[in-house]
């Protein structure tokens, strides 16, 4: 695909004149938990019948937004911004990086809402034929509305990059906290995996398929609620069945591995892998060996549970490590297992 076919395939954007992105403003930790603060600030109140027109006004995103009713909390919904385009943005220090370009805090000048704007090199999205993942990643993304999904405002582009609006996640990624401490108390991994249940209940009944969950996707918001993202591999499947092999080998259920069709229900099995994860501090079919092994591992299902975990949250992990995906615990069910009842007292109260 050439650059002007993709720039198409995003279309109705702004064009920028192609500023630089400098890195001169460089908060620190505190001054970024401060910035999501005043984030929050801003967009906690209820959603009107006015602003919800707003979102749904063509020109505040390409993608046509839904009008219906907002699961969680208010929609963060941000400025009423217009006709995006880089001069509106007063760019700061770099959040990370990705594999196609760099993720920068920033600032919109007007009402001084704190967003994260992660570049995408056009070049790169062609050279690694991927273009149909980003624009699919964009049109999927930008419709979800829940507290435990990363919001994606809005995307633009330049003559070089797409430039993508998304939520500030104040706390970063799960994955770095995940290995800072090696493994999550069972009370702080039930809390993680009950909104996680709650995201992917509303996925699903958008027939959205995320199709690769694991830590590194995941980040967390000022409260240090989970906030799912990275829709790269996601699949919007009325007919609820794919056949396509791609997601993490470690999060990868046996119908996928054995390259068979797939269902939502793939995301209970990774569920259920992540839940090993956050307890145990790595993933139940890791094999040094090699790919094949693990993959062996995944199709008989070899899983092992060290003793430690509680009777409780190793009920779960094996109603969610099924190898029939029929068989697999629901969604509904999770939110409503003794392992959640036992520890739901523990959380904040707004969970
Ligand atoms: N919305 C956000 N809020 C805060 N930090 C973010 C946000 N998005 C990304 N980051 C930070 O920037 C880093 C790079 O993000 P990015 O999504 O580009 O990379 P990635 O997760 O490796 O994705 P990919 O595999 O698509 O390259 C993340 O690891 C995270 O630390």
């Amino acid at each position: 695909m050439s650059d002007s076919k993709l720039a198409g395939s995003v279309n109705q954007l702004s064009i920028s004149s192609g500023s630089t992105l400098p890195s001169s403003a460089n908060p620190g930790r505190q001054q970024l938990l401060k910035l999501a603060v005043s984030n929050q600030r801003q967009v906690n109140y209820p959603v009107t019948k006015k602003d919800s027109r707003v979102l749904e006004g063509k020109r505040y995103s390409s993608s046509k937004q839904k009008d219906e009713p907002i699961a969680g909390v208010p929609s963060p919904m941000g400025p009423q911004w217009r006709d995006f385009h880089i001069g509106m943005f007063e760019i700061g220090k770099p959040l990370g990086k990705g594999k196609f370009g760099r993720v920068y805090l920033a600032k919109e000048k007007k009402t001084g809402f704190v967003v994260a704007l992660k570049t995408l090199h056009k070049s790169e999205l062609i050279h690694s034929r991927i273009e149909k993942q980003v624009r699919r990643e964009i049109e999927i993304q930008s419709n979800l509305r829940h507290k435990n999904i990363l919001r994606l405002f809005g995307h633009f582009h330049d003559e070089k990059r797409i430039f993508l609006i998304l939520e500030f996640a104040g706390r970063g990624e799960l994955y770095q906290h995940l290995r800072r401490a090696s493994r999550f108390p069972e009370s702080t991994a039930a809390k993680y995996i009950y909104q996680m249940a709650n995201a992917l209940a509303y996925l699903h009944k958008k027939h959205v398929i995320h199709r690769d969950i694991k830590p590194e996707n995941i980040l967390l918001g000022i409260d240090g609620e989970i906030k799912l993202s990275d829709f790269g591999w996601s699949v919007h499947a009325p007919s609820n069945r794919r056949t396509t092999l791609c997601g993490t080998l470690d999060y990868l259920p046996p119908e996928m591995v054995e390259g068979k069709e797939h269902t939502e229900k793939v995301d209970l099995w990774s569920l259920g892998v992540l839940t090993y994860e956050f307890i145990v501090g790595a993933p139940p079919f890791e094999d040094v060996s090699g790919h094949s092994a693990t993959y062996k591992r995944i199709a008989k299902v070899d899983l092992k549970i060290p003793s430690f975990v509680s009777p409780e949250a190793k009920d779960l992990i094996t109603r969610l490590l099924r190898h029939s995906p029929e068989q697999r615990i629901s969604l509904e069910q999770v939110v409503k297992h003794p392992w959640m009842l036992k520890h739901k007292a523990s959380w904040s109260s707004d969970q």
